[in-house]
């Protein structure tokens, strides 16, 4: 399941992170990268543990917390801080599974990597290329979005990053844990979640068809979920 969320982040907040982006340092990505994903691996990235990560990646995640459809998309357990990186003219990401597990920097935690998010952060007219190629069992999806705008992803999905051919392209990306591994469960809920709110529209909230299948809704995360 791929989906995208128009306008995650403000106009201003692309505009700010975009202005601190511009004065930190950028290192080679493959610092963070396992050892098939380094060798497809070629773009920038700012270091994990910067002061400028941790305030951008703070902003992200504030704009996570006002977005139901991440929370309805994802269900997130956790969430990796989330980190920057930038592909310049010839720069690219080939074909490559993210790795399984990831530890958060500081606290040695393990999260598994079910849920992928990229949120552009560069206009699409300012770059070719440096599009985000979701492969899955239905064929590949090809994604590039305004700035603002974010994918989210299995992270069990093979993606690469095409290569960019005239710009830059800069972008947040992390993972979450979610309550429900298994994708097509996650799916699932969100279908369902969504019917319910195009129901809810139509029929007042003590409806017996809307508590009926609210009810039905949580008692599949009840029955599902890994908290
Ligand atoms: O730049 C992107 O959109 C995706 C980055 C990515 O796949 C990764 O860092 O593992
Ligand atoms: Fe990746």
């Amino acid at each position: 399941m791929l989906i995208t969320i128009p306008d995650l982040l403000t106009p201003e907040e692309v505009a700010y992170m975009r202005q601190i982006l511009e004065g930190t340092a950028w290192v080679d990505g493959r610092s963070t990268a396992g050892d098939q994903a380094a060798k497809v691996k070629h773009n920038l990235q700012v270091p994990v543990d910067s002061p400028e990560a941790r305030e951008l990646g703070n902003i992200v995640l504030r704009a996570l917390g006002r977005s139901p459809v991440y929370s309805s998309a994802a269900l997130p357990a956790h969430i990796l801080p989330p980190m920057f990186n930038r592909y310049d003219e010839g720069m690219t990401f080939g074909a490559h599974v993210d790795g399984s597990i990831r530890v958060i920097p500081g606290t040695g935690q393990r999260i598994r990597t079910d849920v992928s998010t990229t949120v552009f952060l560069t206009p699409p007219e300012d770059y070719d290329g440096g599009e985000l190629v979701v492969h899955d069992t239905y064929g590949q999806h090809s994604v590039k979005l305004p700035a603002g705008h974010a994918v989210v992803y299995p992270a069990t999905s093979l993606h690469s990053v095409t290569p960019v051919t005239r710009g830059s392209r800069w972008a947040s990306f992390f993972w979450a844990q979610s309550m429900v591994r298994d994708d097509w469960r996650r799916h699932m809920l969100y279908d369902l979640d969504m019917s319910i709110m195009r129901i809810r529209a139509m029929l007042p909230d003590d409806d017996p068809a809307v508590t009926g299948i609210t009810a039905h809704y949580h008692n599949m995360i009840r029955h599902w979920a890994e908290t």
